[in-house]
């Protein structure tokens, strides 16, 4: 893919997220909590994420960012994608050492395809005393428009965009759309799942908790079908009877 060049300069990008940061700290209702939210396939997570989430979190002064694995992304039908509970405890190991990031279940316990207008609807039942900040890489964002019911979707979260290497960042200039530059992390799932396959390491690319986890559980080898997780009959107490 050729590598593009955001047509908005990385300076303007800067000062607009700074700017904005400020009038949403300044306007910020009394009390609310500031919640991040953070989409993704997660097939698997990597740096790239947890440094946009991260960003986000210091520029936008968020009390919490919580990671939501899709459940059945239905914009990757044509690839194949992890079971959503390997997607989900990846998610978790990648997120447990730091204090503000959480992970939700909404959309991986939700039948059918993963819509953002529920998982936000969800979110939004589930935590009514936040506002939504939800985070999304650019080459998301510039699909956000074929995404189900976009115009309701405005009035539910604001949205954050930022910067991705080979993506143009573009905010279709809504005032519900703030546009962050973020450290460059030139990975993604489908480069990390392409060196498993060949073996080639990951180390540093994902977490080490996170290359641990795709080993233990043959995630992505050639050839080989992933092990399962221990059903839940297999967790279950022993009885006592
Ligand atoms: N390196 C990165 N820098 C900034 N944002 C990213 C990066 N990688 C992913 N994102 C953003 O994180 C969100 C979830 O991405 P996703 O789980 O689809 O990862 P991906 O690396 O794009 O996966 P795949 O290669 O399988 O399509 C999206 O909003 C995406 O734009
Ligand atoms: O709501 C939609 O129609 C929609 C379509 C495509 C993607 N999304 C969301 O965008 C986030 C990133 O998705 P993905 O497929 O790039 O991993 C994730 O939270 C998805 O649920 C949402």
């Amino acid at each position: 893919m050729p590598i593009r060049t955001a047509s908005t300069p990385t300076s303007t990008i800067t000062a607009r997220a700074t700017s904005i940061s400020r009038v949403l700290h300044h306007n910020g209702a009394e009390g609310r909590l500031r919640l991040g939210v953070m989409g993704g396939t997660f097939d698997p997570i990597h740096h790239g994420h947890l440094v946009a989430a991260s960003e986000v979190a210091a520029k936008f002064g968020l009390d919490e960012v919580v990671f939501v694995p899709t459940g059945q992304p239905w914009q990757k039908t044509h690839k194949h994608v992890s079971e959503p509970e390997h997607r989900y405890l990846m998610t978790v190991i990648a997120t447990a050492s730091n204090p503000r990031f959480t992970v939700s279940r909404v959309d991986v316990d939700r039948p059918g395809p993963t819509y953002t207008i529920d998982t936000l609807r969800d979110l939004r039942t589930q935590r009514p005393d936040a506002d939504l900040f939800f985070i999304t890489g650019a080459d998301a964002l510039a699909q956000i428009l074929s995404w189900k019911d976009i115009d309701e979707l405005w009035s539910l979260a604001h949205f954050v965009g930022v910067t991705r290497p080979g993506h143009v960042l573009d905010g279709m200039g809504r005032k519900d759309v703030s546009l962050l530059e973020v450290p460059a992390m030139a990975i993604s799932s489908t480069d990390c799942r392409a060196r498993v396959a060949e073996h080639n390491p990951v180390w540093y690319l994902v977490p080490d908790g996170v290359v641990q986890y795709i080993a233990k559980y043959g995630l992505y080898a050639e050839g080989s079908a992933p092990r399962d997780l221990p059903s839940a009959e297999t967790n279950e107490p022993a009885s006592t009877e």
